[in-house]
């Protein structure tokens, strides 16, 4: 493959709304801008309903936008959806797209034939990626007696037959054992030292963590930032926060005081308190107790809230 230059993926306010009956449209996708190279993976990490599967199915010509554009390596994904598809494997979670009654050879062949490769080319890219996913072993057994992780591996067998530039896997780690997951990971890490574009959604840290070049956080449909994985986990591993019920005040007033409380607010007649540093979540409920405190839990933000306090924290609102 040629050297990486300019953009894979371009998107400028990308909108989605689904018609309801009797309801307003849901607003899937607000506005989306984004921006992935040549040869990155990037990860789109967001809560369940955030809006990532509908970005990924317009981006993969299955869904059209109601506003906006985007573009695949300088191709528009609405009226160019030919030169998108030839350059773009899309791997859906799930069982859905793989035929239970055929093998996972035959399945694999037929979407070679789809790609409108020559049956030899077919054969040959078949049996080499069931040997790359780990199933040549398994590959003339019908597809309905897998497990979930042995489907997930044939979806991305397909993904890969067309031999796409841009890759976009989402939630592609579901229903895989740790082992599998791992290797998947190493497998991702390959297809990029090919110098393939990957889009992968995920609700995983560790996952956006082990894989990602940048991860975009998207929430309710907005991109709320781009950033180095890295940094996000980082703020994850120091965020807690610490939920506790009838304090009086000057015990309030003692836990802002705790070094790594950055900030203990009231709401709904709970004291809640968010700690951006190691062990400062266990000096407020030491401090707590021994006020006579009773009633104490705690628990990690989303990652959304931490990702909000982070850049309200450099000052730019996103919303
Ligand atoms: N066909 C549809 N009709 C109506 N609403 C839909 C449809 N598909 C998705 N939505 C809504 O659009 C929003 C975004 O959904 P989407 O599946 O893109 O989110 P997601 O981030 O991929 O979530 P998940 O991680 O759960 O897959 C959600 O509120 C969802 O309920």
């Amino acid at each position: 493959m040629s050297e990486p230059t300019g953009s894979a993926v371009v998107v400028e306010g990308l909108r989605r709304a689904y018609e309801r009956k009797r309801q307003e449209p849901r607003v899937a996708l607000d506005g989306i801008d984004l921006s992935v190279a040549v040869g990155e993976v990037h990860g789109l990490l967001g809560p369940n309903g955030a809006g990532k599967t509908t970005l990924c199915k317009i981006l993969s010509t299955v869904l059209l936008p109601t506003g906006g554009r985007a573009e695949i390596f300088g191709h528009d994904v609405v009226s160019d959806t030919a030169a998108v598809r030839r350059l773009l494997g899309i791997v859906f979670g799930g069982e859905r797209g793989l035929y239970g009654r055929l093998t996972a050879r035959q399945n694999l062949r037929y979407w070679s034939a789809l790609y409108r490769q020559p049956r030899s080319v077919g054969r040959q890219r078949s049996a080499a990626l069931l040997e790359r996913v780990g199933l040549a072993d398994r590959a003339d057994e019908r597809v309905e007696t897998f497990s979930r992780g042995m489907k997930q591996r044939l979806h991305l067998a397909r993904g890969l037959i067309g031999d796409p530039k841009l890759l976009v896997l989402d939630e592609p780690t579901i229903g895989m054992d740790p082992v599998a997951a791992r290797d998947f990971r190493a497998l991702v890490g390959e297809l990029r030292a090919e110098g393939r574009t990957i889009l992968i959604t995920t609700h995983d840290m560790a996952e956006a963590e082990a894989v990602c070049d940048r991860v975009s956080l998207i929430d309710e449909g907005r991109l709320v930032a781009t950033e180095n994985p890295r940094t996000i986990g980082d703020w994850l591993s120091t965020y807690e926060r610490v939920v506790a019920e009838d304090v009086p005040e000057d015990v309030a007033v003692a836990v802002r005081a705790v070094p790594g409380v950055r900030d203990a607010t009231r709401a709904e007649g709970s004291l809640v308190v968010e700690t951006d540093a190691a062990g400062a979540a266990a000096r407020v409920v030491e401090l707590l107790v021994k006020a006579g405190v009773a009633r104490i839990s705690t628990g990690k933000p989303s990652l959304a809230d931490v990702y909000l306090h982070v850049i309200g924290d450099r000052g730019s609102v996103v919303r």
